[in-house]
C-alpha cells in the first residue's frame, strides 16, 4: 500500500473508497468487500445519508476481526448547516454515533458555504448564512476543539481555493492539513496542488474518474467522460491497464491520494490495483496536456440566481 505522511507521521492510503451516492443496501457490501481486499481509507460524509449503515459494515469488519480499528483511516465531513461554534461537536458526534466509533481520522469542513437552521437542503437564499454571519475561522477553532479532545486525529477542510487556505493558514492553531476537491486530467487544479504542497497540505482528489455516474447529465465541453478518452484509452492499451487505472495511477504521480467511488467487487479491485502502475513521464506530460479547467461539481448547488454562493463566490473569493 502507498501513503501520503502527516506532519506527525501518521500515514494516509494513498487509494480509498469514496461513498457518495452508494445506495442504501449497496454500501454495506462496498464496504465489507474494499477492507476485504486491501482497502484501509473510506472516505464518507454525514451529507451522504450513508453512514449509518457504513458503522454497520466497520461493525461487522471489527468483530469478525477483519481488521483492527487503528488500522483504517476514516474521514469524514462537517456539513454546511453546523458551521457555527456551538455546533460543530454535536455534528461530528452524530458522524461518529453513526459510523459506530470513538475517533474520526480526518474530518473535513465540507464547503465554504453556511446554512441556516440546521437544514440540509436550502431551498433558497433566505436559508443561508454568510460568511461574514459565521466566519470560516469560527468553524475551524471549533474543529481544532475536536482535536483536542482527541475525537478526530487530523482536520482539514474541502473545496477551499488559495485565499480561503491562506486566511487559515495565517489564523489558526493548527494550520489544514488536507484539502480534498475536485481533480482529474480535465481538472488538474495544478495551481492549487502547488500551494498545498508547498505549505505542507495533502491533497484528496474526489470524482477521480470524473464522477461518472452523475457525467452523462453534465458532459459540458466533451463529448466523451473521462473514462472514454481517447488518449487514457490508447495509454491505458499500451501499459496493459484500464482507463480507471491510469487515471489514479497519474494522481498518484502527484502526490495526491485518490478515493473512487464503486459498489462492485471487480471494480474495487481494479481500483486498488492502481497503486502499481507507474506511468511513464511522456503518458504523464500527455494526460497533462489534457486539462481544459473543467469541474464536474460545479458549486453552484446554493447560487440561487446569484442571491447566494455562487461558482465565484466559492472558488474565487
Ligand atoms: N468533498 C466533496 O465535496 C466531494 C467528495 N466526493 C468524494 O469522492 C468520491 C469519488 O467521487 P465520485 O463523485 O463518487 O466519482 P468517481 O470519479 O469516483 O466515479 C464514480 C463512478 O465511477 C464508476 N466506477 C468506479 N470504478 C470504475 C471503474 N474501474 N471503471 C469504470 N467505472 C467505474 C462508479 O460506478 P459503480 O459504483 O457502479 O462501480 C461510479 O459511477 C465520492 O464518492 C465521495 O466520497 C465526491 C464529490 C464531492
Ligand atoms: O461531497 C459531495 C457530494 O454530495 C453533496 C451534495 O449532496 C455535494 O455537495 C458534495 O460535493
Amino acid at each position: 500500500m502507498k501513503y501520503l505522511q502527516f506532519n506527525n507521521q501518521d500515514k494516509l492510503p494513498i487509494i480509498g473508497l469514496g461513498t457518495w451516492k452508494s445506495a442504501p443496501g449497496e454500501v454495506y457490501n462496498a464496504v465489507l468487500e474494499a477492507i476485504k481486499i486491501g482497502y484501509r481509507h473510506i472516505d464518507c460524509a454525514f451529507i451522504y445519508r450513508n453512514e449509518k449503515e457504513i458503522g454497520d459494515a466497520l461493525e461487522e469488519a471489527f468483530s469478525s476481526n477483519l481488521v483492527q480499528r487503528n488500522e483504517l483511516f476514516i474521514t469524514s465531513k462537517l456539513w454546511n448547516n453546523s458551521h457555527e461554534s456551538d455546533k460543530v461537536e454535536g455534528a461530528l458526534l452524530t458522524t461518529l454515533k453513526d459510523l459506530k466509533i470513538e475517533y474520526i481520522d480526518l474530518y473535513l469542513m465540507h464547503w465554504p458555504v453556511v446554512f441556516k437552521n440546521n437544514l440540509l437542503d436550502p431551498e433558497s437564499s433566505n436559508d443561508l448564512l454568510t460568511l461574514e454571519d459565521v466566519p470560516l475561522l469560527e468553524t475551524w477553532l471549533a474543529m481544532e476543539k475536536l482535536v483536542n479532545k482527541g475525537l478526530v486525529k487530523h482536520i482539514g477542510v474541502s473545496n477551499f481555493n488559495i485565499p480561503k487556505l491562506q486566511n487559515l493558514i495565517d489564523h489558526a492553531n493548527i494550520k489544514p492539513e488536507m484539502n480534498q476537491v475536485e481533480i482529474h486530467p480535465f481538472h488538474s487544479q495544478t495551481d492549487l496542488v502547488d500551494f498545498c504542497q508547498a505549505n505542507d497540505i495533502l491533497m484528496t482528489a474526489y470524482a477521480p474518474l470524473g464522477s461518472n455516474d452523475r457525467s452523462a447529465a453534465i458532459k459540458g465541453k466533451n463529448e466523451k467522460s473521462l473514462l472514454e478518452n481517447d488518449t487514457i484509452i490508447n495509454i491505458a492499451q499500451k501499459i496493459k491497464a484500464t482507463p480507471a487505472q491510469v487515471l489514479l495511477a497519474w494522481q498518484i504521480k502527484r502526490n495526491i491520494a485518490v478515493i473512487p467511488k464503486s459498489v462492485h467487487a471487480n471494480r474495487l479491485k481494479e481500483n486498488l490495483n492502481a497503486q502499481s502502475i507507474i506511468l511513464s513521464q511522456e503518458d504523464f506530460d500527455e494526460i497533462n496536456s489534457l486539462n481544459i479547467n473543467e469541474r464536474y461539481i460545479h458549486g453552484e448547488f446554493w447560487s440561487f440566481e446569484g442571491k447566494g454562493y455562487t461558482a465565484d463566490d466559492i472558488w474565487n473569493k
